[in-house]
């Protein structure tokens, strides 16, 4: 089992990492002090429960533990205010108190919607993440917690840490090639904003990654967390420097609106945004090799480097506008300095803007 473990001045969490920890999670649950004296509420979605939840419950039950799930829709369109009521309600039905804890068993939209809900049930209580996408090695660690709004992704929201992360790899191992693909951007990302020799080995073992060999994506899930946790601890609450984690993010969320949520898949959204980001930084002086090796590396996952056809300028841009990186009449862009080091730039024109989306417009189209 890897473990890395999120320091954040008075409190810490471990993220541990390995095959097989779903049939520990009571025993885990137990060392980590969760507490036993109220109800625990599994928050999962209808594509992750037939295969994961009544091995979590029963391994939990055996334990001490009393649980009661919450299957929402799978997708994207669950991270919607509609739905966090419905887990609300069901919340309340089931007699959560402040010594309860909510465990987001799935992907980012689980982790995100049941995080959120956590946050917010009599102003915050417990939460422990299982994550079970490739993507979630991000959205477990570091306490983002949101539902979208139909204007802009991840408007409505609260930070909020889990007290432990348990990521079994291989619950990995059912997820669609699909899903594999948007997971791994994430995983780039955190090479292309931190570490070139990590982006230099994900580009050598893209193989492995895409194929879901167990070892390499422990290595790589291992990273990703570590690398995420040394920004978070740095700047929890994204007060300046954790901005760098939006890298791709600021054409990529306006795409998954402008799409409609789930036509786009976040990774694949932010695989778009994260070429724009390239061609973005090279048209204002950064070296020019960036570009191409941010594209052939996201080529390599299979990733979309493209904005889909008839996707018109002006919506992109107007759902930029409402993005929460928009202040004081400026567009935020996290852009690359070279692959493994980025900066936050606030001042980019409409103009500027405007010619990337077009050239994003004539990249090939990969989905
Ligand atoms: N909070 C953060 O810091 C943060 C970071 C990155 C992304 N996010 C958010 O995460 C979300 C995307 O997360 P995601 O890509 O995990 O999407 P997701 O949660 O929708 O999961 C992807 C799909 O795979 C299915 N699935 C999940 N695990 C499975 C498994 N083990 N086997 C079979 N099917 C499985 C799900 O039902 C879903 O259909 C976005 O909303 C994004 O904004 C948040
Ligand atoms: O944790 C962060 O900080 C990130 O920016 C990670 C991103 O990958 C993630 O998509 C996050 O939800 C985006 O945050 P937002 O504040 O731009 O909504
Ligand atoms: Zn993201």
């Amino acid at each position: 089992m890897r473990t890395v473990q999120v320091e954040l001045g008075d409190r810490s969490y471990p993220i541990y990492i390995g095959e097989g920890l779903l049939e520990r999670a009571g025993e885990l649950f137990a060392l980590h002090e969760i507490s036993r004296k109220s109800k625990l509420l599994i928050v999962t979605d209808d594509h992750i429960a037939p295969h994961y939840l009544a091995l979590l419950e029963d391994r939990l039950q055996a334990e001490g533990y009393q649980t009661k799930a919450h299957v929402v829709p799978g997708g994207e369109a669950s991270k919607s205010l509609q739905v966090y009521e419905e887990v609300m309600t069901t919340a309340i039905q089931a007699g959560l108190d402040r010594s309860s804890t909510v465990v987001a068993l799935g992907g980012g939209v689980v982790g995100d919607l049941a995080g959120f809900v956590a946050a917010t049930y009599m102003r915050g209580i417990d939460f422990v993440q299982i994550p079970t996408t490739i993507l979630a090695h991000d959205s477990s660690v570091g306490g983002k917690v949101a539902v979208n709004h139909p204007l802009a992704k991840n408007m409505i929201g609260a930070f909020h840490q889990p007290k432990l992360v348990l990521y079994d790899l291989n619950t990995l191992l059912t997820l669609p090639p699909r899903e594999v693909r948007s997971g791994l951007a994430e995983v780039v990302k955190h090479g292309l904003i931190w570490d070139e020799a990590f982006a230099g080995w994900c580009d050598e073992h893209a193989a492995e990654l895409l194929a879901l060999n167990l070892p390499a994506l422990g290595y790589a899930l291992e990273r990703g967390c570590s690398i995420k946790a040394q920004v978070v601890s740095g700047d929890e609450r994204e007060n300046g420097q954790r901005a760098i984690l939006n890298l791709g993010h600021t054409i990529g969320h306006a795409l998954e609106a402008v799409g409609g949520y789930g036509t786009l898949l976040h990774g694949e959204a932010i695989s778009i945004g994260m070429v724009g980001s390239a061609m973005l930084a090279v048209g204002r002086g950064k070296p020019a090799d960036i570009l191409p090796r941010t594209k052939s590396l996201l080529e390599k996952f299979e990733l979309p480097t493209a904005i889909p056809e008839g996707w018109e300028d002006e919506a992109i841009l107007s759902a930029m506008m409402h993005d929460k990186k928009f202040r004081e009449d400026q567009m935020v862009f996290v852009l690359p300095d070279r692959i493994g080091k980025v900066n936050i730039v606030k001042d980019m024109t409409v103009a500027e803007v405007k010619d990337v989306l077009g050239r994003l417009r004539e990249e090939k189209q990969h989905v």
